[in-house]
């Protein structure tokens, strides 16, 4: 017999929280099967009603870049696009080890209605204004609870647990030789600083967070702790702390809290942690740091980020190639160095160009994917089939699990959009930094 989640499961689901395309609902009922899992549930933009469609999911110049992945190009929904990519493009990129693909379950429109109606009030505002749940998809991700430390399939122990959510953007500087020479700062500037700067100035941040990317990307231990402590000190949508599967620290997928509200925040979630745990905050972050250096798990998130080889500046005229159509870019050129050196992308072959846009959307994905690990307190020499590490500072061993979140396919026709917000960031930087308005942040 088929399982279907149905109007009178839906009781049994709690919000958990939600980006920008799904609403994520944690298990809270009895069912072995569901113990310890979450629900990711699609969304869809308000008043947009998605209208099924039958055939193919992809576009026709999708299907052609990703033709070459078995079974992507024939996939007839979201889901099934979704699960291919993650198997096929994905896995193999990071390392299966850490991706976990879930199961697709089938679930009712009541089911749907039902959970749309129970989480509203707890959605952030700006969030539920901008979407809701797609109730006209039939089903929906079961994936394991990342935010709780689970030894075996169907029981939740009460054992002590906490786990940390990054979001660790883009780790490294481009050098393409497609950027303009006015937006050369690209190359000395983080993409995630200059975007707080945007951020800031559009109201989406009350406060410019001081997490480098590279600090955390770099593979030292005397770096990567910096960045945690920034991603403590300003969490936005970037830095999650769960203790027994609740959210402690961060803001629910925004980073419009003030910062005065999120310092208070943060200050009570860590004083839960070290009560419970005995961890204190620098231990905390050491522990966090340290989790990062041993597992090395971004080090290959940063070479699937860097398959974007040409930067958004050189990968738009291989998507009008892709297109076969006219380049808007090119036509917008001033400089005639540059618009040369473009053109020269615009005598690519077919094939070159598609392996370009492909590898640029791969790398989009892994830009914007998170990383949860999840913690558990164990006795010292405790034999343990998980990664463990010991603390030397505070004398505790901990067994720890890494996997990455939020690894879907990036759409073709985002290109533009990439594009257009690309230059928006970089020209209000350039304009703040004629203005002496903002710091640097260069690399070293
Ligand atoms: O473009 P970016 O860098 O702002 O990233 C978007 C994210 O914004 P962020 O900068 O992390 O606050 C954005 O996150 P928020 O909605 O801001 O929490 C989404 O992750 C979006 O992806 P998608 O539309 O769900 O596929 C992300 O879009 P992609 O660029 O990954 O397609
Ligand atoms: N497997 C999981 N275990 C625990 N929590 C999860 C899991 N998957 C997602 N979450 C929680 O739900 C939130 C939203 O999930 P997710 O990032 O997949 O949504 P999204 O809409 O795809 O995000 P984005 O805005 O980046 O596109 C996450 O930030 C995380 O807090
Ligand atoms: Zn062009």
């Amino acid at each position: 017999m088929e399982f279907i989640l149905k109007a009178e499961d839906a009781k049994d689901w709690e919000y958990k929280g939600e980006g920008a395309a799904n609403v994520v609902l944690s298990y809270r009922g009895s069912f072995f099967f569901l113990i310890g899992k979450v629900l990711r549930i699609q969304k869809v933009p308000r008043g947009q009603s998605k209208l099924r469609n039958e055939g193919m999911f992809l576009s026709s110049h999708e299907r052609l870049i990703w033709r070459d992945v078995e079974g992507l190009a024939e996939s007839t929904s979201k889901d099934i696009a979704g699960q291919v990519f993650m198997k096929r493009v994905i896995s193999p990129l990071l390392g299966s080890k850490n991706i976990d693909g879930g199961i697709h379950i089938t679930v009712s429109t009541e089911f749907l209605e039902s959970i749309e109606k129970n989480i509203c009030h707890q959605r952030p505002s700006w969030r539920v204004d901008a979407t809701k749940v797609d109730t006209l998809c039939n089903s929906a991700l079961l994936i394991a609870d990342y935010s709780v430390f689970i030894r075996s399939i169907g029981t939740l122990k009460e054992e002590i647990c906490f786990a940390v959510e990054i979001k660790p953007k883009c780790g490294f500087l481009p050098s393409s030789e497609f950027i303009a020479q006015g937006n050369v700062i690209k190359k000395h500037v983080t993409r995630f600083r200059m975007h707080q700067l945007f951020k800031l100035h559009n109201g989406e941040v009350f406060k410019l967070s001081e997490y480098n990317p590279l600090d955390l990307f770099s593979g030292k231990r005397e770096r990567i702790y910096p960045a945690i402590a920034a991603l403590l000190a300003t969490p936005q949508n970037n830095f999650r702390v769960f203790l027994n599967g609740s959210l402690i620290v961060g803001g629910l997928g925004c980073g419009m809290d003030s910062a005065a509200i999120c310092l208070n925040d943060t200050n009570r979630g860590i004083e839960d942690l070290t009560k419970i745990t005995g961890l204190r905050l620098p231990r905390f972050v050491e522990l966090v740091s340290e989790a990062i250096f041993s597992s090395a798990v971004l080090d290959q998130l940063l070479l699937a980020q860097k398959l974007d080889r040409f930067d958004i500046e050189g990968a738009i005229h291989a998507y009008y190639n892709v297109l076969s159509q006219p380049c808007e870019v090119c036509k917008t050129l001033t400089d005639n160095d540059h618009f040369q050196r473009c053109s020269l992308l615009h005598a690519f072959s077919l094939e070159e160009s598609l392996m370009i846009v492909r590898d640029y959307l791969i790398a989009a994905t892994a830009k914007d994917c998170s990383l949860m690990i999840s913690f558990r307190p164990v006795e010292d020499g405790f034999a343990t089939e998980f990664n463990s590490l010991f603390l030397k500072s505070c004398g505790q061993s901990f067994e720890y699990k890494v996997n990455f979140i939020d690894l879907d396919m990036k759409p073709l026709k985002k290109m533009v959009y990439y594009y257009g917000l690309d230059q928006k960031i970089v020209n209000l930087y350039n304009n703040c930094k004629q203005n002496e308005v903002c710091n640097g942040n260069t690399a070293e």
